[in-house]
């Protein structure tokens, strides 16, 4: 198996977050650098991490106009970001955009979107004036992300097989909200544990505080990759 494994690194400082990255392998894990992390070291975090040898996920969910969030996506893509993403919910001219930046350029960067938060459940959408279960609003964003010809969606495990059915393996279904059963779920709603999301089609796992606040994160990523394991071999079983 491709290690499908993506570490948020939710860190204040890069500083901080160094001591984690020394214990981890790129042959094991990807990174995801999100907001805070950005907003603080800004391109000398992805620079430390791509000198370790690390793919990264630059995780700044872009939403504005279509001209500002293709300006953004080429700026990422151009310091040699592994992955980018923007909000379904910008729209098809503002995913076009950012599709197009990247093709005009020849930037090899993959391009998802978000679909619906996966701290989101059906009541928190409502209050939102969506009136539909989460699984239906994904369904709705992800076929808007996949006419716009994007790489593949962020979403939640329990929507990757619907997904998956719909869409085909190849498209690519990036899920947070993992929670191995030794791990709480804190601010997330739409959860899995990484096992589950395994066979329920997530190509890959985004997980932070499982790791990076447990007491021992290098024993909490091998109990994930046990799993994961055992998640594969069964699977090939049921083949
Ligand atoms: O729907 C989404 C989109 C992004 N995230 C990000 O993933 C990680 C999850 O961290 P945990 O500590 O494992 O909850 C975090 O960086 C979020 O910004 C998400 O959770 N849900």
């Amino acid at each position: 198996m491709t290690a499908p494994l993506i570490i948020a690194l939710d860190h204040a400082h890069l500083e901080t977050a160094l001591p984690l990255v020394e214990a981890l392998d790129p042959r094991r894990c990807r990174l995801k650098v999100g907001k805070e992390l950005f907003t603080r070291e800004g391109p000398k975090a992805l620079q430390a991490l791509h000198e370790r040898g690390f793919e990264i996920f630059l995780d700044l969910k872009f939403h504005d106009i279509p001209n500002t969030v293709a300006a953004a996506v080429h700026a990422a893509a151009e310091q040699g970001v592994w992955m980018v993403n923007v909000h379904a919910a910008g729209g098809r001219a503002m995913m076009h955009a950012a599709r197009d930046v990247l093709d005009r350029h020849g930037l090899k960067t993959r391009l998802i979107a978000v679909t619906v938060l996966t701290s989101m459940d059906d009541a928190g959408l409502a209050e939102i004036g969506v009136n539909s279960p989460a699984v239906d609003q994904v369904m709705r964003l992800a076929q808007l992300t996949h006419d716009a010809g994007l790489d593949g969606v962020v979403c939640s495990a329990r929507e990757a097989s619907a997904l998956r059915d719909r869409f085909g393996q190849e498209f690519l279904k990036v899920t947070p909200g993992i929670r191995p059963g030794f791990a709480q779920q804190d601010d997330q709603q739409r959860v899995m544990t990484p096992g589950q999301a395994f066979q329920a089609g997530s190509t890959h796992l985004v997980i932070g505080r499982p790791v990076t606040r447990a007491e021992e994160p290098m024993a909490a990523l091998a109990a994930i990759e046990k799993e994961l394991a055992e998640a594969e071999r069964v699977s090939l079983g049921e083949r």
